[in-house]
């Protein structure tokens, strides 16, 4: 048995599950996506160009990958490091840190916030979408591959000995590419000898999800250990929603904050509400699936960060949870964040439950 059997592994080293705490599951604290610009519509090129300025927010909010200082949070470090302490206030404990290779991984970033704040971090091993894939990532094996993922998680990545604590989030493009292919089956095979968890980033399509799990699948990957991110901006329907939530993974509803009116990368999609994301979790909760729900933000542009108006990392627990709370005193929902087993270097079951019977649940949010 490993020796991280039954242990979280934070960028500080490994921990106790009981140490983790209120966890957001899908964050990024320093990253660059430059690699997903999206050119400007005609007529916006000079405010797509501006600096950051109080009178661009609400373009900014509208249109966040259509400015390139807009994509560079790793400039950010101290504004992050002041919304950790926020964090922390506000009864946060750890933030997994989905940033994997192609998207500027920072490690030691990450451990020196760790150390400045107290607040736990765990980082992710792995490759994002095929974009950002190197030459000599596209012509690897998948046994070269996860060779490579593997390393990240048990003797540290990027050249550092900072461990990352899951594989992800990998990115996949729908339709997925044949790299992308090879980097799922090496994540599955990683997983296998590692026992910990996977986090998924899928394409803009509703097959996407369901099509990921299978190929993981098929390459020996516990679907019970793997989160599939952002359900939010890709499953619309409830009966297919349904059907992906069968097939066993975790299901995030991780971009809390988010509110715009055209998504620039799939204008098929009605980015939903924070309202409709908790009558999105209301329903899955209802059908019998509140032990696979996890949520989170996933702040990846600086618009987000509360320095430039956004909501935070906080947003959740200051305004999503209260909000629960009083539905749930109209006889409605009641939410719990609740912390409770952890595998090697994972949340088995970090999940937000929502309960109807609020008797059970006397002290609001508690672990
Ligand atoms: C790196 C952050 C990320 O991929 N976030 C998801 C953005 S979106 O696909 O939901 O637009």
């Amino acid at each position: 048995m490993s020796a991280l059997s039954g242990k979280v592994q934070t960028v500080l080293g490994p921990i106790e599950p009981d140490q983790l705490g209120i966890t957001m599951t899908h964050e990024h604290l320093t990253m660059t996506f430059e690699c997903c610009y999206f050119s400007p519509a005609p007529g916006d090129e000079t405010v797509s160009q501006a600096p950051i300025q109080m009178k661009n927010l609400f373009w900014l909010k509208q249109n966040p990958y259509s400015s390139h200082e807009n994509l560079l949070l790793l400039q950010e470090t101290n504004a992050v490091r002041e919304e950790l302490h926020e964090y922390r206030k506000a009864g946060g404990g750890t933030i997994v840190e989905n940033t994997t290779q192609g998207i500027a991984r920072d490690l030691p970033c990450l451990k020196q916030l760790a150390k400045d704040t107290g607040v736990h971090i765990i980082g992710g091993a792995g490759y994002y979408v095929d974009a950002t894939h190197s030459e000599a990532t596209r012509k690897m094996t998948v046994e070269k591959l996860t060779d490579i993922i593997i390393s990240e998680v048990l003797h540290g990545a990027d050249g550092t000995e900072i461990r990352c604590g899951v594989i992800g989030e990998i990115g996949c493009s729908w339709p997925i590419t044949d790299s992308e292919k090879k980097v799922l089956q090496a994540t599955a095979h990683a997983q296998t000898e590692l026992g910990c968890p996977v986090i998924i980033h899928p394409g803009r399509n509703p097959g996407a999800p369901a099509e990921i799990v299978r190929l993981l699948q098929e390459a020996g990957g516990d679907i019970s250990k793997t989160v599939m991110s952002h359900l939010d901006r890709t499953i619309f329907d409830n009966g297919e929603l349904l059907e992906f939530a069968k097939m066993g993974s975790y299901l995030e509803y991780d971009l809390f904050g988010t509110e715009m009116l055209n998504y620039a990368y799939n204008l098929e999609v009605d980015m939903p509400s924070d309202s409709q994301r908790v009558k999105a979790l209301a329903f899955l909760v209802q059908e019998g699936y509140e032990d696979n729900i996890v949520i989170a933000h996933d702040i990846h542009t600086k618009n987000r960060l509360t320095k430039y108006g956004g909501h935070g990392y906080s947003h959740i627990l200051k305004n999503i949870v209260p909000k629960m709370l009083r539905r749930g005193e109209k006889g409605m929902l009641v939410v719990y964040v609740k912390v409770s087993t952890f595998e090697i270097g994972f949340v088995r079951r970090i999940r937000m439950v929502l309960v109807r019977d609020r008797s059970k649940f006397t002290r609001g949010i508690r672990f």
